[in-house]
């Protein structure tokens, strides 16, 4: 098990004071803190290798071609995908998702075709879809939550049908936490005939991910949320499917052959990756992933689960504190929602903040699912392996402390 001590020792933004308190980041599902090993291998790269790819003729082109589809190797690997080039290299889960809307979606899907999300979606993985079947005069169709905030299995069988062509739904959710069962909901779509776009913003950092065990057919994240730097992402896609599809972008880097009256593409994962890529992204990115299989995708798992389960019984155990979703640790992956009696969720954030408390307050990007909770907003407290108990207790206090400051308001 690693020293964890000495994992936070590798978050310098760890070290700081806020408003004369010190830091405790529980805002890990908005963007995860990022290790020293990444902040100095976009240093170096820039101090030392930076060249643009592919076209070069020369040794510091010829490198920086290498460390890109080196890195492309390295997410190949750590999602267990069949080969390197069905790894797309996009700005985040937001892009890859669209391409994936602009591209087989505007391809396949015609009038009176049914797309499949569940309610849990973040808007990134809702409007995409919704848009598309506006465009296209096709269906969307949510599959209902459990109480709990699980998808539920059965409404999911009622609604995957042969008319669905496309499943869309998050690994993990952003407002609840709960874990999605991939691999249930794909074989119903394949047994439809649909395919399964998956989400894996919030799964990524907290899971082992196997993207063919899960026989996802696309999955989409961010390297923003896995200790990675902004602006770098991955689209997983199945070989087959990302050949057949036709560009989501049109430029430098994606042809074999321009005409004057046509054009024609170069092979996948280049054909969607037009323009000049975000070399050091993709580099820091694989730099971040092999920290993470230095610590242990299984350890960080367990990591997460001690700290919710350290955690969630102390909030419950607020009077006024109201928890979304289960009160199971175990179903919470790295997040846990709640409100303060009637308190606005962005006072209650304001105040944690003067505690040095960072977390977030809103709909989270995702109104459909946070109205479906009865409300318009929460708090939302996200955790991360290199949190500990220490930031679990000061969360603790300073809503006591707000509970305190507010009490002529709260009900
Ligand atoms: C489940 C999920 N999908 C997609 C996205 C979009 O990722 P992006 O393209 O990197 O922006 C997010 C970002 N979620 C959040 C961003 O800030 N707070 C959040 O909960 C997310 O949580």
């Amino acid at each position: 098990m690693p020293n964890w001590e000495l994992v936070r020792q590798d978050f310098s933004e760890l070290r700081q004071t806020m408003n004369g308190e010190r830091l405790a980041y529980l805002d890990n599902a908005a963007t995860s803190l990022k290790p020293k090993s990444v902040i100095e291998r976009l240093l170096s790269f820039y101090q030392q290798e930076n060249a643009n790819v592919h076209r070069g003729t020369y040794q510091l082109s010829f490198k920086a071609t290498e460390e890109y589809e080196d890195a492309r190797k390295v997410i190949q690997h750590f999602i267990n995908a069949a080969a390197a080039r069905e790894i797309i290299f996009t700005r985040g889960t937001t892009e890859g998702i669209n391409l994936i809307a602009s591209t087989y979606g505007e391809q396949n899907i015609e009038p009176g075709d049914e797309i499949v999300i569940s309610l849990a979606e973040h808007h990134s993985n809702l409007i995409p879809w919704q848009q598309l079947a506006l465009r296209k005069k096709a269906t969307l169709k949510y599959i209902n939550l459990t109480s709990t905030g699980e998808i539920d299995l059965a409404d999911a069988k009622q609604k995957i049908t042969a008319k669905t062509k496309i499943v869309a739904v998050t690994h993990v959710g952003n407002v609840l936490g709960n874990v999605s069962p991939i691999r249930k909901l794909a074989e119903l779509a394949h047994q439809n005939g649909a395919i399964i776009v998956v989400d894996g913003a919030q799964a990524v950092c907290h899971l082992p991910v196997d993207v063919q065990e899960l026989a996802a057919d696309f999955y989409a994240f961010s390297g923003h949320k896995m200790l990675g730097p902004t602006g770098i992402g991955v689209l997983y896609g199945k070989q087959k499917l990302l050949e057949q599809m036709p560009p989501y972008q049109f430029g430098g880097e994606m042809i074999e052959d321009v005409q004057l009256d046509n054009s024609k593409w170069d092979q996948i994962p280049h054909k969607f990756e037009a323009g000049t890529p975000n070399i050091a992204g993709a580099i820091g990115l694989a730099t971040a992933v092999k920290y993470l299989e230095q610590v242990g995708m299984a350890q960080v798992k367990a990591r997460d689960a001690e700290l919710m389960a350290y955690l969630l019984p102390k909030l419950m155990a607020i009077p006024g504190v109201k928890i979304y979703g289960s009160q199971n640790p175990q179903q919470h992956v790295g997040v846990v929602s709640f409100n303060l009696g009637t308190l606005h969720p962005h006072d209650v954030a304001t105040a944690l903040d003067m505690e040095g408390v960072a977390v977030r307050a809103g709909h989270h990007c995702a109104e459909p699912l946070v109205h479906s909770l009865g409300t318009n907003s929460t708090v939302r407290a996200s955790l991360a392996f290199y949190n500990y108990q220490a930031d679990c207790d000061q969360l603790i206090n300073a809503i006591k402390e707000t509970k305190e400051f507010f009490k002529g308001e709260l009900r």
